[in-house]
């Protein structure tokens, strides 16, 4: 596989609004991405072209090498995995948190439900370990935490192996604790060596870990800088970012904003 992501040219129009524009952005196997912007800036409607819920009104899409227009993109959406708020208010208050890890085997369009197998609880389990979130099992979702809540959705997301997982603010309600308990388990999860590629979306800078190697910024429908974390989150590029002076200070390599 050459790219995981390839949007060339891609602009997005809705009721006369041109919500994205010109947008140019490769991802390639081995790569990390943070998607950062503020409220309105399009990260949205990004992963929904990536996902083929929205299509492109001008330009290409290329997912896992797969053109849009020649593939079938429920077949392709089996191989993404996508975590969003959306997501939460899916399941029963009731559900046991496997049931809810294991239903991520049948979550992409077009698999039909099957009664899931005992190797399939066996590999649920295996992602609550390596989530962190194992103890969870046999716990109702009403009775988790918002950070146990994600761990379980994240879990679920990578039931069927994903080659792609799309994490839509997955620290947002999160108390500080529990947002660093959860990117410390992403963190172990990119180590591992059958890894997805993940697109990692959010407001707030200081969480674009170390293993986030490249950064795409956002705004008004554009993107405003995209490469290297290091390079794209700098002082200077995120003064004009912002329309606002701001300070970048690294700390265990990764990146704290303060106002100047
Ligand atoms: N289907 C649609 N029809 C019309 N406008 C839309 C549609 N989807 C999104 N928009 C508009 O496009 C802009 C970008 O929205 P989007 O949700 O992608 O931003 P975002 O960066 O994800 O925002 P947030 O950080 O607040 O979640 C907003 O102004 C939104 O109102």
């Amino acid at each position: 596989m050459t790219h995981v992501i390839d949007l060339q040219d891609v602009s997005w129009r809705r009721q006369q609004k041109t919500i994205l524009t010109d947008i140019n952005w490769s991802v390639e196997k081995g790569e990390h991405w943070a998607v950062l912007g503020l409220n309105g800036s399009g990260k949205t409607s990004l992963l929904n072209i990536v996902t083929g819920y929205s299509w492109p009104t001008v330009g290409h899409a290329r997912i896992l090498d797969k053109p849009f227009g020649q593939v079938d993109i429920r077949e392709l959406r089996k191989s993404i995995g996508w975590v969003s708020s959306s997501l939460q208010e899916r399941f029963k208050a009731s559900e046991r948190a496997e049931d809810i890890v294991v239903s991520g085997k049948f979550a992409s369009i077009g698999l039909s439900y099957e009664a899931p197998t005992p190797s399939d609880f066996d590999k649920a389990f295996h992602i609550m370990e390596q989530m962190r979130c194992r103890h969870l099992a046999g716990r109702t979702y009403q009775t988790c935490s918002q950070g146990e809540r994600q761990k379980l959705l994240i879990a679920r997301g990578l039931m069927a192996s994903p080659e792609l997982l799309l994490l839509d603010e997955p620290t947002s309600g999160l108390d500080f604790i529990a947002r660093e308990e959860l990117l410390s388990a992403i963190q172990e999860l990119i180590k591992q060596d059958d890894a997805p590629t993940i697109i990692f979306v959010t407001h707030h800078i200081e969480e674009v870990l170390p293993e986030f190697s490249h950064t795409l910024l956002l705004k008004d429908g554009t993107i405003f800088a995209k490469g290297v974390s290091q390079d794209v989150l700098a002082t200077g590029s995120l003064s004009r970012f912002f329309d606002r002076p701001v300070h970048v200070e690294w700390h265990h390599e990764r990146p704290w904003l303060s106002l100047r």
